[in-house]
């Protein structure tokens, strides 16, 4: 499948089972009578907040509070997309969800157990593609199987044309990062992170440096590749448009110490392609985050005081 389609795999859509799942969904009786159980948390925060301790060097020993309590309830396949203001802590919880940093209260668990660091069930996608320049851009997709020692040599390298091939990138396999534009890099480091099949990803702002043009393909396609693998995905961007075509929902965060102001439920239907964007639902859609945003924001400044920095 090549990444210049627009349009989605037949096989991409989601079924009504797959529907999003809805924080704080209670149990409710069905016609019937009987209790309808919610389905299990695959990823659970529950009044989340982490602090980080005073910087080396630091006189006084002022510790920073990031996030201050978010609860969020994420089914398996979900697509939850994060955005808030500058330095509200957004990076930070998906550094917790990664297992690089401890929560200071609250609990976070994925599968009703606790998160005690970092593993392969868990992949990071950042802004920066981070590729190895000496190796090539197969070598760089086997690197993160070759550390876990979890397969041959052999049949890593054929996990990686599989998934060079998933992203577009199966001409490209002998190249090395240096020949290859910023694009095709965060499709080789997309690729990176699903082959160690990771039930969850994780990205931070991971088109942020992409053209225009070229992150709208790119959506299309990670939307595609975690409806195919049943990837749960939590995504921060700043980019309103970004959340509201990639999410099942969408969670706004209030400025530092950070915490879920409201979390937005997204009704576009899929498979979602480039046409989506012109509907009016789409572009209401758009306009609720940014009031719901920019509402977070102004309740925070002093009167008088500019507005911090936001979304785009
Ligand atoms: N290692 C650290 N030690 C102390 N404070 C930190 C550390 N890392 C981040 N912070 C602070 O925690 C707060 C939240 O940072 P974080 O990077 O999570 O925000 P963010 O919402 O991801 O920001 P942005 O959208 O600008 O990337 C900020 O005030 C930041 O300065």
């Amino acid at each position: 499948m090549t990444l210049d389609s627009g349009a989605m795999s037949p096989s991409t859509h989601r079924s009504p089972e797959d529907a999003p799942s809805r924080t704080g969904q209670q149990d409710a009786p069905n016609p019937s009578g009987t209790t309808v159980e919610p389905p299990a948390a695959h990823l659970a925060a529950v009044g989340v907040g982490i602090e980080y301790g005073p910087r080396p060097g630091e006189r006084g020993g002022a510790t920073t509070a990031a996030v201050s309590r978010v609860d969020l309830t994420m089914a398996r396949g979900d697509f939850v997309c994060i955005v808030g203001p500058s330095g509200c802590g957004k990076t930070t919880f998906l550094n917790a969800v990664a297992g690089f940093l401890p929560v200071t209260r609250g609990t976070l668990r994925l599968d009703g157990r606790d998160i005690p660091g970092p593993g392969p069930d868990r992949a990071m996608v950042f802004q920066h593609a981070s590729l190895l320049p000496w190796r090539s851009v197969l070598d760089n997709v086997t690197y993160g199987l070759e550390l876990s020692r979890s397969m041959k040599r052999a049949e890593a390298r054929e996990r990686a044309r599989d998934l060079l091939d998933l992203v577009g990138l199966a001409h490209a396999a002998d190249q090395h990062p240096g020949q290859l534009s910023g694009g095709m890099q965060q499709r080789v480091n997309l690729a990176r992170a699903l082959a160690v099949e990771p039930e969850v990803l994780l990205l931070d702002e991971p088109f942020a440096s992409i053209d225009a043009q070229t992150r709208e393909v790119m959506q299309v396609e990670l939307l595609r590749i975690c409806t195919e693998r049943h990837v749960t995905a939590l995504f921060i961007t700043h980019d309103i448009t970004e959340a509201a075509f990639l999410a099942d929902r969408v969670c706004v965060f209030g400025p530092r110490p950070g915490r879920i102001v409201k979390e937005i439920a997204v009704s576009l239907p899929r498979p979602r392609d480039q046409k989506i964007r012109r509907l009016p639902e789409f572009t209401a859609l758009v306009d609720e985050i940014s009031d719901t945003l920019h509402g977070a924001a102004d309740s925070a400044l002093p009167a008088g005081r500019p507005e911090t920095e936001g979304a785009r």
